[in-house]
C-alpha cells in the first residue's frame, strides 16, 4: 500500500474581471501591503472557510466596491500566487452601483488599447492577456 503525502490545501483567492460595454475592465490599484501597495488588481480577496468561492466573490466587491455584481464565466483555471495561495477569476457585470474604491487606492476602467496602462501585479498580468483573449472572440 503506499500513503500519499497530503498536499496542503491551498487559500483560494478570488477575483472578479468586472466588464462594462465597449469592453472597459475595472481595475483597482492596491492600497497594502507595502510590497503590493500601488499595484493594479482585479477587486477581490480571500474565500471565507464554508464559502462558496462565487459567494465570495459578490461579497468582496460589495465590500471593497459598493457594488452588486452578477458572476459570469470562469477565466482560466488555478493561477498562481505566492506558496499555499491560488488565483480563480472570473468575469462578471455590474448589476448595481457605481464603484468606488472604498478599500483600494484608485480604481480605473480600462478600455481596449488601455489594458496594459496600468502596472498589474504579477499574477494579474496574464490574467488580464486571457481576458483580452475571451474579449476579443466577443
Ligand atoms: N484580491 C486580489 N488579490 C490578488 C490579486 N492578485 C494577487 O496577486 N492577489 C494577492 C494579493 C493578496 O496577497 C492576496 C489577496 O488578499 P486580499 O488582501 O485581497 O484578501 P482579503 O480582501 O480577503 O483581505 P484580508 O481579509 O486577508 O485582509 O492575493 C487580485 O487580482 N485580486
Amino acid at each position: 500500500m503506499t500513503v500519499d503525502r497530503e498536499e496542503p490545501v491551498p487559500t483560494v483567492v478570488v477575483a472578479a474581471v468586472i466588464v462594462a460595454p465597449g469592453g472597459r475592465v475595472l481595475a483597482a490599484q492596491r492600497a497594502d501591503p507595502p510590497a503590493l501597495a500601488g499595484g493594479w488588481e482585479f477587486p477581490g480577496g480571500k474565500v471565507d472557510p464554508g464559502e462558496g468561492e462565487r459567494e465570495a466573490l459578490v461579497r468582496e466587491c460589495r465590500e471593497e466596491l459598493g457594488v452588486e455584481i452578477s458572476v459570469g464565466e470562469r477565466v482560466g483555471g488555478d493561477w498562481p500566487l505566492s506558496e499555499g495561495y491560488v488565483l480563480r477569476v472570473w468575469l462578471a457585470a455590474l448589476a448595481s452601483g457605481t464603484p468606488e474604491p472604498r478599500e483600494h487606492l484608485a480604481l480605473r476602467w480600462l478600455g481596449p488599447g488601455e489594458y496594459y496602462d496600468v502596472e498589474w501585479l504579477g499574477a494579474d498580468l496574464p490574467v488580464m492577456k486571457s481576458v483580452e483573449n475571451l474579449l476579443a472572440q466577443g
